[in-house]
């Protein structure tokens, strides 16, 4: 459903991203992996276009993506829980929320729908608190929330686990299980070889803006590990 080819983006004259190629399919997870500073970020943000790419393509059920903006990607079906969350302190839960419906003005006025308290009832205790009220595990199900209010059918996630407890990191877990039983495709950026291996089914290794090994998550052997992720 999304094809990604020779993409190619980055800032003013450095190139981050190079020639980049992949496919996401329904109800898959493939989780995004490579040294801190590879631009596993840049891609994310190329995708939905945060970021302009320079070359490639960026295709959406058939749809040239390129050229769009994130508005437009969002209301076609992607959702996108950026790395550090990015809540607004001074908003409410519910307004936080609220703002993945922004491309969606007649949905916003709606409100928010019951599927998304049902699944993070705490949210919903909550709502009327202030985003930077919460704690960083709750702050990540809200920005979970404020990406799967639009009921997207794929899912960019941006290093969720970062900064959270070891308890709530098998929350995530959890609903990224759900979320692949239900059909969505998620690119999950991920430092962590074990949840990667707990949570993916296929694995995309980026080193200098370019992939360098893919695979079936069993796939993912020391060697790779070795020369491409150990610090
Ligand atoms: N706004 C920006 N302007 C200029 N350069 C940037 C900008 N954001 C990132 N970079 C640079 O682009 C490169 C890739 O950064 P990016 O954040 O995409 O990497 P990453 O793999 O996600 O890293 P991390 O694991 O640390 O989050 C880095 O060299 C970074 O310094």
């Amino acid at each position: 459903m999304l094809t990604v080819s020779g993409l190619e983006s980055g800032y003013g004259e450095s190139m981050v991203v190079r020639d980049v190629g992949f496919s996401l399919a329904p109800g898959r997870v493939t989780c995004l992996m490579g040294r801190n500073g590879v631009g596993k970020t840049t891609l994310l943000k190329t995708i939905m276009g945060v970021i302009r790419a320079k070359r490639g393509s960026v295709r959406w059920n058939g749809d040239e993506l390129i050229g769009e903006p994130p508005s437009r990607r969002a209301r076609g079906g992607i959702g996108y829980v950026p790395q550090g969350r990015e809540i607004f302190p001074q908003l409410t839960v519910e307004e936080n929320v609220l703002l993945g419906l922004e491309a969606n003005p007649k949905r916003r006025r709606a409100g928010v729908p019951a599927a998304v308290y049902e699944r993070f009832p705490a949210l919903y205790e909550m709502r009327s608190r202030r985003g930077g009220d919460l704690s960083g595990g709750q702050q990540q199900q809200l920005a979970f929330a404020r990406a799967l209010v639009s009921e997207p059918a794929m899912l960019l996630l941006d290093e969720p686990t970062e900064g959270i407890q070891p308890n709530i990191v098998m929350d995530i877990a959890r609903l990224i299980g759900e979320l692949r039983a239900e059909g969505l495709a998620v690119l999950l950026v991920e430092q962590s070889v074990t949840f990667a291996r707990e949570a993916a089914d296929a694995f995309l290794v980026l080193d200098k803006g370019t992939i360098v090994a893919q695979g079936a998550i069993e796939e993912l052997d020391e060697s790779i590990i070795h020369r491409h992720l150990t610090v």
